[in-house]
């Protein structure tokens, strides 16, 4: 029963020191009883039909017994097998020597699991004798026999056996850890182990082949090998090499040579000692080219070599669940309600002809020409130049002659774009990275960049981003894409008519034509009424809203202030998931949950992007102020790694709209034409917007570099197509609903409760509240199983009541009421 008898441990400290003499003597007698027990047990169970009638003749010297320790061992056996337990009576005497060895400081066992096996077995064998002998026996005794008769008399044969059977099955599961799961486990090590061990005998390679046919050879001619002894210390060995075909010369290993210590793996307790393999070799054979002096030392010493073996982890609990639930269910596919939705095609976008770069090289050497007798004109020598032409810009490069200050070009930037009677130029000098000088030309016939090309191309449609955003073309036609996730909020700017709309709608159709509905919700804000209208259509699959509002599109701007704070709740509760469940970002959150390692009943959800699409901010700045910036930043600051994006526009990039706070926690920046420097400076910390041409000429910042890009186009009607596309598929109920905004300033609302209003687990609610002293709306829902609004509604409700204080950011809400007899009283003056 107990493994370690087998490969008992080193002796103990402790077992080293004397022991007192009380204690030997006991410890003896308790060993020399257990064997006289399991002498007479034994004895008894052969002869006790014949010595049946001594019972009770112990002194008279008359009678004989024939057990092997007399009357004595008669009375032993009657006691405990006859009369009580039966065969389990062993394990008495196992008992009694299990304390003999511990008096001993012998510790083979570890006493409570032992006396704990013990006391099962002891109770259980005798039943199980019982229910298969049916009658009083040796193997029963009349303790198994009377409680089997009891409960057949209770629970009939069946329910017997199925307590039998149940209790040996419970035993086995809790002790040895034998679920399915387990066992299939353990079944495939054998399995490999063995399909191992048969490789292992067999040839590996044609090489090994070779070598095996070269021994049978050698065997059939009887002769050569000779000299190798295998002897018992290498039972592994020994075992594989027990069989030596016929004619083969007998094969000896010798102990001296090399002894192999592969401890047997038993138990979790032992695998520190089994994880590695020890080899101990000493040479006995003179060692080769050796000098005679060092051949006697290296004789004297031990070589040990460890083979490091590669230890297998325990799972814990709740990995094998989750293993479990994804074998029987699959990992969770958060695509399951609209299993059958799909996603827009390249069609629906409008094709608008050949996108090729016509190279117009009159226009090119014409320029050219003019930017090199401009500059020499004023004394700036140039070694090289070199075009690179782009969709709306051509890029001239510039090696200045040797000892030309670069300052001195920046500045007949006026002079150059005067000279070529053309917007748009801006001059970058020194090119980053590149050691020349650019200076961007718009070309007179620009190539227009669609979104259908952009879309349709290999690096979109092939993109790993989690958020993938194209946004065109750069200046050397190559396509541009970023990730929104990784930005993590972006800031766009741009005058009046130059682009922007076209820009968030190229940004909205890559995430559309990307994204699954339950991957993505969109939080649209558009103060201006008219530009967002059109994706109201995709409310139900891709939109967000406060749960008491209509539209899905906030035009309000007091709406927006509730939707923004909403959204801090929504990212507060968010970092509180993953703080349960010991996640970083909402990738590796949403990972675990498809893996089903995190239970729904706990709160835990799929969670989609969440991307917040603020065109005009300026008008809101305007109306609301502080009210909108400080949510604005905090979601700003924190939200990127629950996956909550903001994207916010402007036609005003002016300080007092894109203030310090909102320009520090917005990395990226994309900047169409803007009216002034100073504007390009507020959008970008740097000029250059303001010489942009328009029409959806832009530049980007990524926080390190400022790109010139081509933004794609895509045009209002081609959007249509895609939402009615969209919006005639099924979709969910209603859109996202965003978390309740707890009412103003998140006061008591005594005075607005109405008890006859109130929900019907409102008492519940207050219950368990009051009994875990915790005012929080997510384990209201996780107790009583309910959706977040109606929670929130029962949480506002006791709030109103007066059971729980009001709203208090991330935190829990204040209990009031501090004990379960109070708020019984409370509950039922509520009720009169
Ligand atoms: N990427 C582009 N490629 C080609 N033309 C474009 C592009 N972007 C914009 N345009 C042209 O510029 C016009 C105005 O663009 P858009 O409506 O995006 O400007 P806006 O900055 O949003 O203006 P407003 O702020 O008044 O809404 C478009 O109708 C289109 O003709």
């Amino acid at each position: 029963m107990e493994k370690n008898t087998k490969n008992p441990p080193a002796a103990t400290p402790e077992a080293g020191k004397t022991l007192s003499k009380p204690r030997i003597f006991f410890g003896i007698i308790l060993l020399v009883l257990s064997l006289v027990m399991a002498g007479s047990f034994a004895s008894y169970l052969m002869n006790w039909k014949a010595d049946q009638s001594q019972a009770g003749t112990m002194l008279d010297r008359s009678v004989k017994s024939s057990n092997l320790f007399g009357k004595v061992g008669d009375w032993f056996g009657k006691i405990f097998i006859f009369d009580s337990i039966g065969v389990a009576a062993f394990i008495v005497a196992f008992l009694f020597f299990v304390v003999g060895m511990l008096i001993l400081k012998k510790r083979y066992f570890k006493p409570w699991k032992t006396i704990g096996h013990s006391l099962f077995f002891i109770c259980w064998l005798p039943i199980f004798f019982g229910a298969v002998t049916q009658g009083v026996g040796t193997l029963s005794g009349v303790y198994g026999y009377q409680i089997v008769d009891f409960l057949t008399s209770v629970i009939g044969l069946v329910g017997l056996w199925a307590v039998i059977a149940v209790s040996i099955g419970m035993y086995f599961i809790l002790e040895f850890n034998m679920r399915p799961s387990a066992i299939k486990n353990r079944l495939n090590d054998i399995n490999d182990k063995t399909v191992g061990k048969i490789k292992g005998m067999m040839p590996s390679s044609a090489e090994d082949f070779e070598a095996d046919t070269e021994l049978e050879e050698l065997a059939g001619n009887g002769n050569e090998i000779s000299n190798v002894t295998v002897t018992e210390d290498v039972p592994r060995a020994a075992s594989t090499i027990t069989e030596v075909p016929k004619g083969f010369p007998e094969v000896e290993v010798n102990n001296d040579l090399e002894t192999i210590t592969t401890p047997n793996r038993t138990s979790f307790e032992e695998m520190d000692e089994a994880a590695s393999t020890t080899v101990t070799l000493t040479p006995s054979a003179p060692i080769p080219n050796l000098p005679a002096s060092f051949q006697s030392e290296a004789d004297s010493f031990e070589f040990k070599v460890e083979v490091a073996q590669e230890i297998d982890e325990p799972q814990d609990e709740a990995d094998i669940k989750s293993a479990d639930l994804v074998k029987q269910h699959g990992f969770y596919d958060h695509t399951l309600d609209l299993a059958k939705f799909q996603m827009p095609h390249i069609n629906l976008l409008k094709d608008y002809g050949s996108e090729e770069i016509s190279i117009n090289k009159e226009e090119l050497e014409e320029n050219k020409n003019k930017i090199v007798g401009l500059l020499k004109n004023f004394n700036v020598g140039i070694a090289e130049i070199k075009a690179t032409i782009g969709p709306t810009v051509t890029l001239y490069e510039i090696v200045p002659e040797a000892g030309i200050r670069v300052a001195a070009i920046k500045k007949l930037q006026d002079d150059i774009a005067l000279n070529l009677s053309a917007m748009g130029i801006r001059i970058i000098a020194p090119m980053p990275g590149k050691g020349t000088i650019g200076i961007e030309v718009p070309r007179k016939n620009p190539t227009m960049v669609s979104m259908r090309s952009v879309l349709a191309s290999h690096k979109f449609q092939n993109s790993d981003m989690d958020l993938p955003v194209v946004f065109g073309k750069t200046i050397s036609n190559e396509i541009f894409m970023a990730d929104l996730a990784k930005m993590p909020h972006l800031l766009m700017a741009g005058a009046t008519g130059q682009g922007k709309s076209v820009g968030i709608n190229a940004i909205l159709t890559s995430l559309l034509y990307k994204k699954h509905p339950s991957e993505l919700k969109f939080v649209m804000v558009d103060p201006k009424k008219v530009e967002l209208t059109l994706y109201s259509k995709i409310e139900r699959h891709y939109l967000a809203k406060l749960p008491d509002s209509d539209d899905a599109i906030i035009t309000d701007t007091h709406k927006v202030i509730n939707t923004l704070n909403s959204l801090c709740i929504e990212m507060d509760s968010r970092y509180e998931l993953l703080k349960n469940a010991f996640c970083r970002t909402i990738k590796e959150y949403n990972g675990k949950f498809k893996e089903r390692k995190l239970n729904p009943e706990n709160g835990h959800r799929y969670l989609p992007y969440i991307v917040l699409v603020v065109d005009e901010f300026a008008d809101l700045i305007m109306t609301a102020g502080k009210e909108v910036e400080h949510p604005i930043a905090r979601l700003a600051q924190l939200a990127r790694a629950v996956g909550i994006h903001l994207i916010v526009a402007t036609q005003r990039p002016s300080v007092n709209v894109i203030t310090g706070m909102i320009k520090a926690n917005f990395p990226a920046r994309a900047a169409f034409r803007v009216i002034s420097s100073v504007d390009s400076r507020t959008i970008l910390d740097a000029t250059g917007a303001d010489q942009l041409i328009g029409k959806g000429d832009m530049l980007y910042f990524n926080g390190n570099e400022i790109l010139r890009l081509q933004c794609a186009f895509v045009d209002t009607p081609e959007v249509e197509k895609i939402v009615d596309y969209i919006g005639a598929q099924k979709g969910y109920a209603s859109a996202f609903l965003l978390p309740e905004v707890p009412n103003e300033e998140g006061q008591s609302g005594s005075a607005a409760f109405d008890p006859n209003e109130k929900d019907a687990l409102f008492e519940d609610a207050a219950r368990i509240v009051v009994s875990t002293q915790q005012g929080s709306t997510s384990m209201l829902q996780r107790q009583l199983k309910l959706g977040y609004n109606r929670a929130g509604r029962i949480m506002d409700q006791l709030e109103a009541a007066g059971v729980v204080g009001g709203f208090n950011g991330a935190k829990a809400r204040e209990v009031q009421i501090t004990d379960l007899n109070s708020l019984e009283q409370f509950l039922q003056d509520l009720r009169r």
